[in-house]
């Protein structure tokens, strides 16, 4: 007797063949993707139904772009996608097994550990640390000076994250600075150039990242192991209770089993943040300023309503919900200029996506960047118009059109925060600054590298306001 087919069967046997975009030469689409990864995974995306398949040498890539299509990835066949070899290669020497490259049972048990400490209800204490980085910024700025703002958006971000995790500034550890630099430029690489070499070869490329690695899990092991020696002198009556910022949330963690975490584990995760928190958010940062002051109408609509709500006191916390035009425009600039542009994933098994066939081994690009830009659901798309994002419009967006922070079982966790300190950020630096942009910054494009960049950086005048 013949069994009936469950319903994964019977929709992997209906399934369409994939849409194949026209050929190109013997290396595929590689080299238009080497030369210019977003505009050509746009330029396919925009051209298909959303889901479109073409070769990168002789790999299967598929890039994804409608709602639907993104949240069969993400959500509704989600298991059946891997994070990818080249991520989880680029990612590991320095994140270990952190939550940007576990998987399976290890990736459950971690998320459920260290997501609730970044819910809305445990953000708003780390307010007042944003707000006074940002503060020492526009005090510094404040005579006139000409920048770069994706620099200086990237040195606000890595001393925001540093006092977070550690109650202590990056500006006071330079070298620790530098290496982390250093360590992410090499993960770029490691993503993005075909000719990455895996890091254990030595040339002098991975010589200098092994070192910077080497030197940074050195650096906050070692810093754990002080202030473990610490909280057990405070536990003991000997000491100071230790700060309340992120390190002490996860060292203080308890699985359901009432165990803690390993230190190696910590330190992981301690760096996963790092890495995942600095970069996306100064690059958010720095193109919120750039459109700003690409469109002096809805910069006049931010300092009104900064104006008439702060006057010139400092932003809090709990202004936040009075300032909505403010968070408008940064979710505008997210949806236009996503950081994390294209998420990468690799099919593990035969699936469906959107109807269509996607055999095990495919390489999955879900283009945030293209997916942003549908006309049916944007209008206009390449409008920059905050009003998008008025409660009322915001609450028709389909499910799956807006993706700055992914969604499913890999949702940014730390999307509650980021989103809090891009809206600070807004509010803070145009209340106290004007951004002028420099003849250099006429021709800025965005560059896929691993975020979404303002390209060859943004040079600004800056003075007070
Ligand atoms: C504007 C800023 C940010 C953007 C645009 C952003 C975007 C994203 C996206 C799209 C993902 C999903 C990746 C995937 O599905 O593979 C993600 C994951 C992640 N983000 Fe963020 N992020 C931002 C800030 C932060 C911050 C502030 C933190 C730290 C608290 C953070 C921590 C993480 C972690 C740990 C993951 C991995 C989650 C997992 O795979 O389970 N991110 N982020």
């Amino acid at each position: 007797m013949r069994s009936r087919a469950n319903p994964e069967e019977r929709a992997s046997a209906d399934a369409r063949p994939l849409p194949m975009a026209p050929k190109r030469g013997l290396l595929g689409h590689a080299r238009a993707l080497q030369t210019d990864t977003l505009n050509a995974l746009h330029e396919l995306s925009s051209g298909s139904d959303g889901v479109v398949g073409f070769r990168i040498g002789g790999t299967l890539a598929v890039a994804v772009s409608t709602p639907a299509a993104a949240r069969d990835v993400l959500i509704h066949r989600a298991d059946d996608f891997g994070r990818g070899r080249r991520q989880t290669r680029a990612l590991t020497p320095l994140m270990g097994q952190g939550l940007l490259t576990s998987e399976g049972e290890l990736h459950k048990k971690q998320r459920r550990l260290v997501v609730p400490h970044f819910s809305p209800r445990r953000i708003p204490r780390h307010a007042d640390l944003i707000v006074s980085s940002a503060e020492n910024v526009a005090e510094r700025w404040k005579r006139g000076v000409d920048v770069d703002l994706v620099a200086e958006m990237n040195a606000l971000t890595m001393d925001i994250v540093s006092r977070l995790l550690f109650s202590t500034s990056s500006r006071d550890n330079g070298p620790l600075a530098e290496a982390i630099t250093e360590a992410f430029e090499w993960e770029m690489h490691a993503l993005t150039s075909p000719f990455a070499l895996p890091l254990g070869v030595p040339v002098p490329r991975n010589r200098r990242a092994r070192r910077a690695i080497d030197g940074i899990r050195a650096w906050i092991a070692e810093f754990i192991r002080q202030r473990q020696e610490a909280q057990r002198d405070a536990d003991g009556g000997a000491g100071e209770d230790a700060p309340a910022d992120v390190l002490g949330d996860l060292m203080a963690a308890r699985y359901e089993d009432g165990g803690a975490m390993s230190a190696e584990l910590l330190l992981d995760e301690v760096l996963t943040t790092w890495g995942a928190a600095q970069e996306t958010s100064a690059d958010a940062q720095a193109w919120t300023l750039y459109l700003l002051a690409r469109h002096p109408d809805v910069l006049k609509g931010v300092h009104h309503e900064i104006d008439t709500v702060l006057g010139e006191r400092s932003v809090r916390f709990e202004d936040l919900a009075h300032l909505p035009y403010c968070l408008q425009v940064f979710k505008e600039t997210m949806r236009l200029c996503p950081p994390a542009a294209v998420i990468p994933r690799q099919a593990v098994r035969d699936t469906v996506v959107d109807g269509c066939a996607i055999p095990a081994g495919a390489m999955i690009f879900l283009n945030a960047y293209s997916l942003h830009r549908r006309p049916e659901v944007f209008a206009d798309p390449e409008r920059f118009d905050p009003d998008r994002f008025s409660r009322e419009r915001e609450k028709e967006l389909p499910k799956g059109a807006y993706l700055p922070f992914g969604t499913g079982g890999n949702v940014c966790p730390g999307s509650h925060l980021a989103m809090m300190e891009g809206h600070l950020l807004t509010v803070l630096l145009n209340q106290r600054l004007t951004f002028e942009l420099l003849p250099q910054a006429a021709d800025v494009v965005p560059e896929l590298l691993v975020n979404l960049r303002p390209s060859p950086g943004v040079r600004a005048h800056v003075a007070a306001r």
